[in-house]
C-alpha cells in the first residue's frame, strides 16, 4: 500500500461523456413498451449475474447509447483506477487521510495484504479468531455470568454503523440463530430504549456488548452506563453479587464485553481489554458489520455462518474488482443512479425487499448511502458542480404496496426502485384452504408473495394506457385517473435464498454502488463531517437544558425559547 495523496478528482460535469448524457437525456422519450417490443433481446442483454444474485436492469430508462455514455463517464472519471486504489489500501479517504479497506475484512486468510509494512490479512484473521473463540464460548455455555448461568440474551449497545449493520443482519439471518439465544439492540439515547430492552431480562443470563468504533459516542457510552447500572442493581436485587466494588467489578467482567478501535477507552470504562475485540481506523463505521462490530451476530449465528457471510462479501468484491465494467453489476447500478440523479432529476431511490427478513435493510442502506454520499464538496475541498446523494428509503413489499406505491405508480416524481427477492423462503407455508378463487387450496404463499414482486415491476414499467382502461368499460370521466403512465424504472434482484452468503453479497453490492457514485461525483464517500456540528451543539446545549441560565442566554432566540418551554413543561 502507499499513503500517497490521491490524485485530484475529475469534475465529471466537464467530461465529454457528461455532455453526451445531457444531450441523450434531452432527446430521450422513455418507452419501455416500445423498447421491449422492438428489441426482444433487451431483457437478456441487460440481465447480469453477480455471484448468486441475478440482476435484471432491463426495466431501467436507458438505451444502449445511454449505457455506453455512462460507461464512458466511468472511464473519464477514472473509476477503475480509484477502485484499484481502494483495494490496494491507498489513502482514498482523503479528508481523514486513511485507507479504506473494509474489503480486507473478508479477504481469504491465504491472501496477504501488506499495509504500511504490516500484513493486515493476518491481523484480521487474528481478531476474527478471537471473536469466533468468544462466540463458541457463549454458544456452548462455557461463558457464564456471576452465578454460573450461561448467556441467553445478548444486548448490543451501539449506534449508527455499530448498530444498523448488526441488527439488520441479525433480523435477516434469524433462521440461523442458535435456539435459546436472543440478541437485542439498544441504540437511541432516549432512555426508553434501554428501559424497554432490559425490562424483562434476567441479569444473570444477560451479556452486554458495547460496540463503538471510537468509544467516545455520547449515546453509546450513556446507554452503556445505564445498562451497567441496571446490571448492578438487578444482580444485587436477586442476591447474585454483593453491593461492593468487587461485586460490581465481577459483574462487569462477566457481563460486559466491548468492540472498538480505541481499546484504551474500553479499559477506562472498566472492561478488561481481554474481553474486547478490536478493529482498525481503515474500517468506516457504516462498513463495519463484517468486522468485530458483528460480534453479536457471530455469537447468534455461529462462526461457520459468519464465515459464509464474509465469503459472500468477498464474492461480490471479486465481481466488482474483476468483472468488465459492462457486466459489472455494482458499476452499472451505481452509474444508473448517477443517470437518474443528474440527468433525470430523481431525488430519491426506493429499496423494496420482498423478503420480510430484510425489513431493516432500507434503514441500513440509509446510513451506508446517505452518510457516504451526502456531500457538497469534493475530496479536494472544491464545491461539487452537480447534485449528489439521493435519499434512500423503503419498506418490505407488500407492506409498501399498501402504503406509498401509489406515488411511485402515478405521482409526478421519478423514483427509481430496487426490488429484491429470494426464490426460497425460510418459512415455506401453504394456504391449505385457499380463497375459492385465484388462491387455490394448497397454494404456496411465497409464490403468491413473489407474484406481487413480478407484478409491481411489470406495472411500473409498462403501465396501462387510456385505451386499455376504456376497453375495461371504465366511464370516460374516470379514465385519466385509472391510467398508469408506466416507464417507472426498476431493477430486479433475485437470489436463491437469504443465506449468510447472499446477505454478504447484497451488502457488498450496495457498498460498491455507493463507491461508484462517490467516484463520479468526486466526493470522499468515507468521511462524515456533517454529523459533527449537531453533536457539538448538543453538548453545548445540555447545560441549558439542565437549568444553567447563562448557557440558556447564550442560545439564539428560537432555541432559547424552545428550551425554556421544555423546562416549563417538564414535571
Ligand atoms: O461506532 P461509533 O464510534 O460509536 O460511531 C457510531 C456512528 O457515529 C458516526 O460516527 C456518526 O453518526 C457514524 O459514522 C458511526 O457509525
Amino acid at each position: 500500500m502507499t499513503s500517497e495523496p490521491a490524485r485530484l478528482p475529475v469534475d465529471a460535469t466537464t467530461t465529454t461523456a457528461w455532455g453526451s448524457l445531457t444531450e441523450l437525456s434531452k432527446n430521450l422519450q422513455p418507452d419501455l413498451r416500445g423498447w421491449f417490443a422492438t428489441d426482444p433481446a433487451r431483457a437478456g442483454r441487460l440481465t447480469h449475474q453477480a455471484a448468486d444474485l441475478h440482476v435484471d436492469l432491463s426495466k431501467n430508462l436507458v438505451t444502449d447509447e445511454v449505457l455506453a455514455s455512462l460507461l464512458a463517464l466511468a472511464d473519464e472519471v477514472g473509476l477503475t483506477e480509484r477502485r484499484d486504489a481502494m483495494f490496494a489500501g491507498e489513502h482514498i479517504n482523503v479528508t481523514e487521510d486513511r485507507a479504506v479497506l473494509h474489503t480486507a475484512l473478508r479477504r481469504p486468510s491465504d491472501e496477504p495484504l501488506t499495509v504500511d509494512g504490516q500484513d493486515i490479512t493476518a491481523d484480521v484473521q487474528d481478531e476474527l479468531a478471537k471473536v469466533y473463540a468468544f462466540a463458541e464460548k457463549v454458544r456452548s455455555g462455557e461463558w457464564t455470568g456471576v452465578t454460573g448461568e450461561p448467556v441467553r440474551t445478548i444486548v448490543n449497545i451501539g449506534i449508527g454503523g455499530s448498530d444498523l449493520g448488526p441488527v439488520m443482519a441479525y433480523e435477516a439471518l434469524e433462521p440461523f440463530v442458535q435456539d435459546g439465544l436472543e440478541v437485542r439492540f439498544v441504540s437511541n439515547i432516549d432512555p426508553t430504549d434501554v428501559a424497554q430492552k432490559t425490562a424483562d431480562l434476567d441479569p444473570t443470563t444477560t451479556l452486554f456488548i458495547v460496540a463503538s468504533k471510537t468509544f467516545g459516542t455520547l449515546e453509546t457510552l450513556t446507554n452503556a452506563r445505564l445498562a451497567r447500572d441496571w446490571l448492578w442493581r438487578s444482580l444485587v436485587a436477586v442476591g447474585a453479587i454483593e453491593d461492593s466494588e468487587e461485586g460490581r467489578a465481577d459483574a462487569v467482567a462477566k457481563h460486559f464485553v466491548a468492540v472498538s478501535t480505541a481499546l484504551d477507552k474500553v479499559e477506562s470504562f472498566g472492561i478488561d481489554p481481554e474481553n474486547a475485540f478490536g478493529f482498525w481506523d481503515w474500517v468506516g463505521g457504516r462498513y463495519s458489520v463484517d468486522s468485530a462490530i458483528g460480534t453479536s451476530l457471530a455469537v447468534a449465528i455461529g462462526p461457520d455462518a459468519f464465515a459464509e457471510l464474509l465469503a459472500g462479501f468477498h464474492a461480490m468484491d471479486e465481481h466488482f474488482r474483476t468483472e468488465p465494467l459492462e457486466k459489472n453489476v455494482p458499476v452499472l447500478m451505481g452509474l444508473l443512479n448517477v443517470w437518474y440523479v443528474n440527468f433525470r432529476d430523481a431525488h430519491t431511490h426506493a429499496v423494496l425487499p420482498y423478503a420480510q427478513q430484510l425489513h431493516r435493510f432500507p434503514a441500513y442502506l440509509q446510513q451506508l448511502t446517505m452518510e457516504s454520499n451526502g456531500k457538497s464538496v469534493r475530496w479536494d475541498g472544491t464545491p461539487v458542480t452537480s447534485d449528489t446523494g439521493e435519499v434512500f428509503w423503503g419498506e418490505p413489499g407488500t407492506n409498501g404496496q399498501h402504503a406509498f406505491y401509489q406515488l411511485i405508480h402515478q405521482g409526478t416524481r421519478l423514483i427509481p426502485a430496487d426490488f429484491i427477492a429470494v426464490a426460497n423462503p425460510a418459512y415455506p407455508l401453504t394456504d391449505a384452504v385457499g380463497d375459492g378463487g385465484a388462491v387455490a387450496a394448497g397454494a404456496d404463499v411465497h409464490g403468491l408473495f413473489l407474484a406481487n414482486f413480478f407484478a409491481q415491476t411489470k406495472a411500473l414499467a409498462f403501465g396501462k394506457t387510456a385505451d386499455e382502461v376504456r376497453a375495461e368499460g371504465v366511464a370516460e370521466e374516470l379514465v385519466s385517473a385509472k391510467v398508469f403512465g408506466g416507464n417507472r424504472p426498476t431493477t430486479s434482484i433475485l437470489a436463491p435464498a437469504l443465506t449468510p452468503a447472499v446477505l454478504g453479497q447484497l451488502i457488498a453490492l450496495y457498498e460498491h454502488i455507493t463507491f461508484v457514485q462517490g467516484v463520479v461525483w468526486g466526493i470522499d464517500s468515507f468521511d462524515q463531517w456533517g454529523v459533527e456540528l449537531g453533536k457539538k451543539l448538543a453538548m453545548e446545549i445540555a447545560p441549558a437544558v439542565a437549568g444553567d441560565e447563562a448557557a440558556l442566554q447564550a442560545q439564539d432566540p428560537s432555541t432559547a425559547a424552545l428550551i425554556a418551554k421544555y423546562r416549563e413543561l417538564r414535571v
